[in-house]
């Protein structure tokens, strides 16, 4: 009883993370996204940034990827439940992309006010 209430756990854990691999492999926007975090952790160690900034740009990074992956996710339904043009389902989607919009430019913020001392020191 115990052992299928876990195996049932580690398969969902599986299923999300066979959702992740999907969204980088069939998402441009994704592999941008992959592309930045890399930057970012790169330029993290390169300048050896505190304990307080990882935290900041940790939660900067998982927000642009939670928004994005939601918006995927408002995109693709909407085109399954309402594939004809449609003013609603264009404000649907405007609204989910101007979520990440909202995300990326705070991450930016975020980032740029963590690197800039590094630097122009
Ligand atoms: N069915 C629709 N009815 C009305 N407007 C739509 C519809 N589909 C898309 N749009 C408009 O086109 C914009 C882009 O939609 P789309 O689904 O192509 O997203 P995208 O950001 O280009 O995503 P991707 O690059 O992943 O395809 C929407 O934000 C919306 O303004």
């Amino acid at each position: 009883m115990a052992r299928n209430y876990l195996q049932k756990r580690v398969a969902s854990f599986g299923y999300a993370l066979a959702g992740i691999f999907a969204f980088v492999k069939s998402e441009p926007h994704a592999r941008i996204h992959a592309v930045a975090t890399v930057l970012v952790v790169g330029a993290g160690c390169w300048w050896q940034v505190t304990k307080s900034d990882w935290l900041w740009l940790l939660w900067a990074m998982a927000l642009v990827w939670i928004t994005e992956m939601l918006n995927t996710v408002i995109e693709k339904t909407m085109d399954h439940i309402s594939p004809e043009i449609h003013p609603r389902v264009g404000f649907i989607k405007d609204l989910a992309a101007g979520a990440v919009l909202v995300a990326a430019l705070a991450a930016a913020i975020t980032g740029g006010c963590i690197f800039w001392p590094y630097i122009f020191h």
